[in-house]
């Protein structure tokens, strides 16, 4: 069966690339002239050089020749999935659409399943995440990640197409627990970041990913999910890579922070925009987020990396 990848970023490409070794893939790019040079260069040399594309995927700006498959992988940012859904609504409805971005919807706290719910009401939703850099999945490097979807066949139909010798995909029907662990790894990601760009040290993050890891717990099972799914790979396993990896942007932007260097906000950092997200909800809905609020106020330079760290110090002392 074909399948389509609409959004040539690194991921989007690193998934064609995966998934063309075994069936013919559509890589959809919005630029026609970047999708020209792909398709001829047969690599993305923009967003992922040094991978060289299977002869199985073919890369096209049309969006309406990409849309011809019945399964589709939607790799574009989160903040920008809503708008991308509403354009082309009309090509999309009654299709599998598989979200394969990572956070929370600034404005309405949502994650990517809901977006698609509401966007193309007609469309069976799911979503692929866990821990992945894209050029390693690229590379053909072992990877194991979560495919969540509500409705159990579906499910099991997207694991086996999706799955390689390579990426191995676990299912789960826990769509919200997925989404949040994902989302929220990204945000203790730049927490860790600033603590050791800022010289705080390696137990300084480890505190942050602990009591990270209580803060996704918290809000995930405020909003229905199940608390294993946290501790699976689209939680605790996304939340160990992020935190701990240079080749994260997450943690990128963090260390930029503490160290107080500029960062290109070109590129995408998932975890700013979840942060204000998630620090809008959880106020509304009474739930204590203190490291998803100190990240908020740090990417928006309303609290230094010290000011951050000692508002969370002075905290109140509780039981674990
Ligand atoms: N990179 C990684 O290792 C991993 C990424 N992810 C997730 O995948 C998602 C995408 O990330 P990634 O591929 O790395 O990001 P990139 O920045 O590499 O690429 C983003 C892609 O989205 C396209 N795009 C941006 N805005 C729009 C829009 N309005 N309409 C249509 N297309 C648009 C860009 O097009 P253009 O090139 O023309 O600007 C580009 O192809 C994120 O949610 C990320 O968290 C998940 C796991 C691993
Ligand atoms: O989601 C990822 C790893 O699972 C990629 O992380 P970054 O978006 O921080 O680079």
């Amino acid at each position: 069966m074909s399948i389509t990848v609409l959004g040539a970023g690194a991921f989007g490409t690193a998934l064609a690339i995966a998934i063309a070794q075994k069936q013919p893939v559509t890589l959809w790019a919005r630029d026609a002239d970047q999708a020209n040079a792909m398709q001829t260069a047969r690599e993305n040399s923009r967003r992922l050089p040094d991978a060289p594309f299977p002869d199985a995927l073919t890369v096209t700006p049309d969006l309406e020749v990409a849309c011809k498959t019945k399964v589709l992988l939607l790799a574009v940012p989160m903040q920008k999935l809503r708008g991308f859904l509403e354009r082309n609504q009309s090509l999309l409805q009654g299709k599998t659409l598989v979200a394969c971005c990572k956070g929370m919807e600034i404005g309405t706290g949502v994650g990517p399943v809901a977006v698609i719910q509401q966007c193309c009401p007609t469309a069976t939703p799911a979503l692929l995440t866990g821990p992945s850099f894209a050029a390693d999945i690229a590379r053909g490097l072992p990877t194991a990640l979560t495919l969540a979807c509500a409705l159990p066949d579906q499910a099991k139909l997207l694991q086996d197409l999706l799955s390689t010798p390579s990426l191995r995909l676990y299912r789960s029907n826990d769509v919200i627990g997925a989404e949040l662990g994902g989302a929220l790894k990204n945000v203790i990601a730049i927490a860790c970041g600033a603590v050791i760009g800022a010289g705080l040290g390696d137990s300084a993050r480890a505190a942050l990913m602990t009591r990270g890891y209580t803060e996704m717990q918290r809000l995930a099972t405020a909003r229905g999910a199940r608390p294993e799914t946290l501790s699976g790979l689209s939680g605790f396993g996304d939340l160990t890579l992020t935190c701990s990896s240079p080749l994260s942007r997450n943690y990128q932007l963090g260390l930029a922070l503490g160290r107080g260097d500029d960062f290109d906000d070109s590129i995408t950092v998932e975890g700013a925009a979840t942060a204000e997200a998630l620090s809008q909800t959880a106020q509304k809905d009474g739930l204590d987020m203190p490291i998803t609020l100190a990240v908020t106020n740090l990417v928006n330079r309303n609290l230094t990396i010290e000011e951050a760290m000692a508002h969370l110090l002075k905290r109140p002392l509780k039981e674990e």
